[in-house]
């Protein structure tokens, strides 16, 4: 080779950290320094005879190449970054520097690798994406979503899923699951006896590879799919404590995880775990805000807001709509002879028994101390009305046995009915609760008062 020709000062060069390389009009590597081995793996005898386009990462290629053409033309590149794949696979960010040698012909340039620096750079973007989708994400399931994509972004992830721990209930569940091969509809199964559950248990991550895999399964009895390849899991910690795991696996045919996507994992899911948290804190405030806090019935303002909607799309659609107003009979009385928290134990399953004989588009309010509105978005006649009316007094019928203590409990229903007797919110409540009275002062049947 013509190694010696083109590198006099070579001793020189290959003490330096950069590698440096010349390379003929067709990419085709001539000479290569000492350096070359640490950065892409090739010793330089390795390398020479090599055609470096060969070892750049695909997308790359077509830009690299423009550059050489433009190194050639007589304008040397200062600051050049393109990727190549390792002797050892592994992906290496290289800046270069380069000029032609119109006299060797011959493009000289010289290569550092700044795959800590990329590294650095895109973990500080994740940071703060993962930050922002914490504002930005609607619900818990939309962040997860974001989340993944962008985990995607830093590491092989068609296999992720985020398990969620409830510390309080020792309780694992499985918000999210995205597998391209276990298919579940069951997102809230309990996994004890997983390897979920271990990261769990020690706090700490777990990364199976194809050589630790089967010792590591024997050794914490757990069994896991044929096919899998890699299973990589690291553990969501907050202020609080541990809330749950994150894990990423491959199947046979996929990549392999390394030590270094542990700990990239490992490195943003402090960030994740606050993201959750937030988000979890959020939608439990906006919980709270719009449900009753004993009977987890949508209280009086989450009302309002569904018979806005509702009232809206019946003017849109020229539909009809029922409001039905329910107060239970003598409640005070069970209160007062019971005690209080037999009181509550009685609307607890008031709600319930309301909640099953209606039906999903239906909405059962706690609005006050007895009373309910029960809310039917589209019914096509007003005797419907007065079904459901019936369906719920049924319900309500038989005793209710509360600790022991059988309750006949009666109740009094107004129904209003849209656009009969109202043309908004206040109007159509206001109707219903009149009727409601009036049904309590003279036979307790429901009524359509007119
Ligand atoms: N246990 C319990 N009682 C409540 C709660 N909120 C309100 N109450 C009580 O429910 C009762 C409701 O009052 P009323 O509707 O006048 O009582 P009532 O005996 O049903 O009267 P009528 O409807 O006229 O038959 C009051 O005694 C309140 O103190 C609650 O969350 N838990």
């Amino acid at each position: 080779m013509e190694m010696t020709s083109h590198a006099p000062l070579a001793s020189f060069i290959d003490l330096l950290m950069d590698a440096v390389f010349a390379v003929n009009a067709d990419g085709c590597v001539v000479f290569a320094s000492a350096s070359c081995e640490r950065i892409f793996g090739y010793t330089p005898q390795e390398m020479v005879g090599k055609t470096m386009f060969d070892m750049i990462v695909e997308e790359d290629r077509e830009r690299t190449r423009q550059s050489a053409r433009d190194v050639m033309l007589g304008y040397p590149q200062f600051h050049f970054e393109n990727r190549y794949i390792r002797k050892d696979g592994q992906i290496v960010h290289i800046m270069w520097a380069t000029r032609w040698s119109p006299a060797d012909q011959l493009r000289i340039g010289v290569a550092r690798d700044i795959t800590g620096l990329k590294r650095a750079e895109s973990m500080q973007a994740v940071l703060y994406l993962i930050s922002e989708a914490a504002y930005a994400a609607e619900d818990l399931i939309a962040l997860f979503k974001r989340i993944h994509q962008i985990v995607g972004t830093l590491l092989p992830a068609d296999n992720f899923s985020v398990t969620l721990y409830d510390e309080e209930k020792d309780q694992l569940s499985f918000p999210y699951r995205i597998d391209e091969v276990e298919q579940t509809s069951d997102v809230s199964k309990p996994a004890a006896g997983t390897l979920c559950a271990e990261i769990i248990r020690s706090g700490q991550p777990l990364l199976l590879t194809p050589e630790t895999m089967a010792a590591r399964l024997e050794e914490l009895q757990v069994t896991a799919e044929q096919n899998l390849l890699c299973w990589l899991g690291v553990p969501l910690k907050s202020h609080k404590g541990m809330i749950g795991v994150l894990m990423v696996k491959t199947y046979v045919g996929g990549a392999c995880y390394s030590e270094k996507d542990q700990e990239l994992l490992q490195f943003v899911s402090t960030q994740i775990a606050i993201a959750i948290e937030r988000q979890q804190m959020q939608s439990g405030l906006l919980h709270m805000a719009q449900y009753d806090q004993l009977t987890a019935l949508p209280n009086r303002g989450f009302l309002y807001d569904r018979l806005k909607v509702a009232l809206a799309t019946a003017r849109r659609e020229q539909g009809r709509l029922s409001v039905l107003y329910l107060d239970l009979d003598k409640f005070k009385q069970v209160n007062d002879t019971l005690g209080h928290d037999i009181g509550d134990l009685l609307l607890q399953e008031v709600a319930k028994r309301l909640k099953q004989c209606m039906r999903e588009s239906d909405t059962v309010a706690r609005i006050g101390g007895d009373e309910f509105v029960v809310l039917l978005p589209s019914i096509s006649l007003p005797e419907q009305a007065e079904l459901v009316a019936e369906k719920v007094r049924h319900a309500l019928n038989s005793p209710f046995n509360i600790n022991g203590h059988y309750l006949n409990i009666r109740s009094s229903i107004g129904i209003a009915l849209y656009p009969e007797h109202g043309d908004n919110e206040q109007q159509l409540l206001k109707h219903a609760d009149n009727a409601m009275y009036l049904a309590k002062n003279n036979d307790h049947r429901s009524r359509i008062d007119s």
